[in-house]
């Protein structure tokens, strides 16, 4: 409180710093507000910036070309989600991408395809823990999602409290058996908590993919508006979340969710060395080169 009472009384021009760090060789520029004590973050992979405000921070993804979660993307969002989580004045996240169309293609499959142990080991360890970090947040966390967000995306967004998505031909929903993989079982929870048991078994057998009105009508997004909208609509719907008493709310959201994520927490190790094997299978590594494959043709 005192050193808020300090800085509240230093000219605006002496309240700005800018830091930069330098994180696994790449450069992290910070412009922080002494006032506010808020700092804004920009990497190759994404910004997080905070309305000192309003409380509430922006998570924008702008990994090109469709925001594919890589192990350097993934460590990226740790940090951020890290920064927004100890930052006292933040109170609410939005989560969003920068890039037309794409919310997040999920993981990168680069990471899975014809691996490097042991990179493969620490790409899935920053991906549980991103993991546990967004889906526990104290923060209270929105998805803004205007474009595709197949697979590990759908994750992200299913992760926050709250998921607003542009109305238009995009698509969202667990489709790892159409890349012959199996979603692992944290990737089912969060959606077995997101839209039921019966709806998830149906949509993860089948791999499906939800068109906007669908989504909507299973739980698995909570509003539909504009492609130019979203951001606007989950920062609104955000300030009606932010008038319940944050204590009573907070406790309400662990208390739905702990129990899933302590069984991360458990298996963490467990969860690591199976993926590992089931991934580097022949008959798995054989899938992956094939959808890869197809999405290059594609394009044509
Ligand atoms: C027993 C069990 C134990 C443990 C569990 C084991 C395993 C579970 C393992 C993994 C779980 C994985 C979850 C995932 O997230 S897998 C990723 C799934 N993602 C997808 O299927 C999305 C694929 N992409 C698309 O469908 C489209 O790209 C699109 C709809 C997102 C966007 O379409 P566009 O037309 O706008 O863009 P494209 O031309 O298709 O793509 C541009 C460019 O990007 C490449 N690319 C796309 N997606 C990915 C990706 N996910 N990873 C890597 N690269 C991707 C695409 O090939 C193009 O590249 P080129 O420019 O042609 O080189």
């Amino acid at each position: 409180m005192a050193v808020r009472t300090l800085l509240g009384l230093l000219r605006p021009w002496q309240q700005f710093r800018t830091t930069i760090i330098t994180l696994r060789g790449k450069t992290l520029v910070e412009h922080g507000c002494a006032r506010s004590m808020s700092t804004d973050t920009t990497t190759d992979n994404l910004t997080l910036s905070l309305d000192s405000k309003t409380g509430i921070a922006t998570l924008e993804m702008h990994r090109k070309p469709v925001n594919g979660l890589n192990l350097e993307m993934l460590t990226d969002l740790n940090i951020a989600l890290e920064k927004a989580e100890n930052e006292k004045s933040c109170k609410g996240l939005v989560l969003t991408s920068g890039l037309p169309k794409i919310f997040s293609a999920g993981l990168d499959i680069l990471e899975m395809y014809q691996p490097k142990p042991e990179r493969l080991a620490e790409f899935w360890r920053t991906l549980q823990n991103m993991w546990m970090r967004l889906y526990g947040s104290r923060l209270v966390t929105i998805a803004a999602i205007a474009g595709h967000s197949p697979a590990g995306g759908c994750l992200m967004a299913m992760s926050c409290d709250y998921r607003v998505m542009a109305t238009g031909k995009y698509a969202i929903g667990l489709n790892e058996t159409l890349l012959g993989i199996v979603a692992p079982f944290w990737f089912r929870d969060t959606m077995v908590n997101t839209i039921g048991h019966r709806e998830t078994e149906r949509a993860l057998q089948l791999g499906h993919l939800y068109g906007a009105d669908e989504a909507l009508k299973v739980g698995l997004v909570d509003h539909l508006c504009d492609q130019e909208e979203v951001v606007k609509a989950a920062t609104e719907e955000m300030s009606r979340w932010l008038k319940v008493n944050a204590v009573a709310r907070q406790l309400s959201k662990s208390a739905m969710r702990q129990a899933t994520i302590d069984k991360l927490v458990v298996r963490q190790e467990q969860d690591i060395e199976d993926f590992m094997t089931f991934v580097q299978r022949d008959a798995v590594q054989k899938a992956l080169g094939f959808y890869l494959q197809s999405l290059r043709e594609k394009r044509g």
